[in-house]
């Protein structure tokens, strides 16, 4: 499917997909923002500020251990809860040809693990740190604007839970293989990689945010309130936001979580896409903001904790509506 150049929005007027230009001025952005995570819980971020080294150095790293013969990789795995997996084992309703790497955002990841990742821990543990530091401050940044755009009286309310050392936030690297790896093997067993396999099923992310940057190998598609999947043109110098479920329950439904689904690979090259989903304490408690309700507006969500979410978030299938879980009776 081609990437297309317009998008339909609920008010049926078309429009491209959100792009927002951090090098504009403060007012323009957070309008911006608020109206993106509004309409769709997506933009594109350009001017993102994110040092080129830093984007590069990790990929690079992410390309030398997904090269890796699988029996190395698997030393690094299984990802409990950091490491290396691949969904051949998973079976939540994700399928196909996709591995990955989970990795700690506050502490470091384990010696033990660096050491069975890369045959340079220390390097290793440097370029994750350096990646994670600056796109951890975008998204600060990111939910600053936000703070801003929604005229909150602590514009901070947002990014002080991904700030917080106990955030629980979470580095993920996904590897697509490219289609010279697929037909080799289905060869063998006389299928053909075919234009609509899925590589990770359809689903909302949990968290507060999720910022994505992938190589330039399509396969991101998001859904739309008419269940359109539209195909999101690959953009390695810009970054993609997406908004998840916690940040729909702290906006009373306002901001919408998008889902989202990754094609597998029918390129030759590999598709590498590494995401930062920025998530609360695992003890915080999330309910609406009283900002976010007018003096007749009722709470749509219980209160729960982040641990709580997670629990009964991971415990359902991947395409799940999970936040219903915690609908207001
Ligand atoms: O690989 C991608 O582009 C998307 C993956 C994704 O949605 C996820 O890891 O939550
Ligand atoms: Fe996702």
């Amino acid at each position: 499917m081609p990437c297309p150049t317009s998008i339909r929005t609920k008010k049926t007027k078309a429009v491209g997909i959100p792009t927002i230009d951090l090098s504009q001025s403060r007012a323009i952005t957070s309008k911006s923002i608020v109206e993106a995570c509004q309409e769709f819980g997506f933009f594109k971020l350009i001017n993102h500020g994110v040092p080129h080294h830093a984007i590069a150095q990790l990929e690079s790293q992410g390309f030398d251990f997904f090269q890796k013969p699988s029996s190395e990789k698997h030393r690094a795995g299984p990802p409990n809860p950091f490491g290396y997996g691949c969904k051949s084992i998973g079976s939540n309703g994700d399928m196909g040809d996709l591995e990955y790497l989970l990795l700690p955002s506050h502490n470091p990841a384990t010696s033990i693990l660096q050491s069975s990742i890369s045959n340079d821990p220390l390097t290793f543990s440097h370029v994750v740190n350096e990646y994670v530091k600056s796109v951890r401050d975008l998204g600060c940044e990111i939910l600053d604007l936000i703070g801003e755009g929604l005229w909150l009286p602590n514009k901070s309310v947002f990014s002080n839970l991904i700030r917080d050392i106990h955030s629980d936030s979470v580095l993920r690297i996904n590897y697509y293989p490219g289609v010279q790896h697929i037909e080799n093997r289905e060869l063998s067993t006389k299928s053909h990689p075919s234009n609509d396999r899925i590589g990770f099923g359809e689903h909302s992310d949990p968290q507060i945010l999720t910022i994505l940057r992938a190589n330039d190998v399509d396969g991101l598609q998001i859904s739309l309130q008419d269940s359109i999947w539209v195909p999101v043109c690959p953009d390695p110098s810009a970054f993609y936001v997406l908004i998840g479920d916690v940040f729909q329950a702290m906006t009373n439904g306002r901001f919408v979580s998008v889902r989202h689904r990754a094609m597998a690979n029918n390129s030759k090259n590999p598709r590498m896409s590494i995401m930062y989903f920025g998530a609360p304490s695992l003890n915080t408690w999330i309910a609406p903001l009283s900002e976010m309700m007018l003096p007749n507006d009722k709470s749509l969500y219980k209160p729960f904790t982040w641990a709580q979410y997670k629990k009964a978030a991971y415990s359902l299938r991947l395409a799940d509506s999970r936040l219903d879980l915690f609908k207001a009776s």
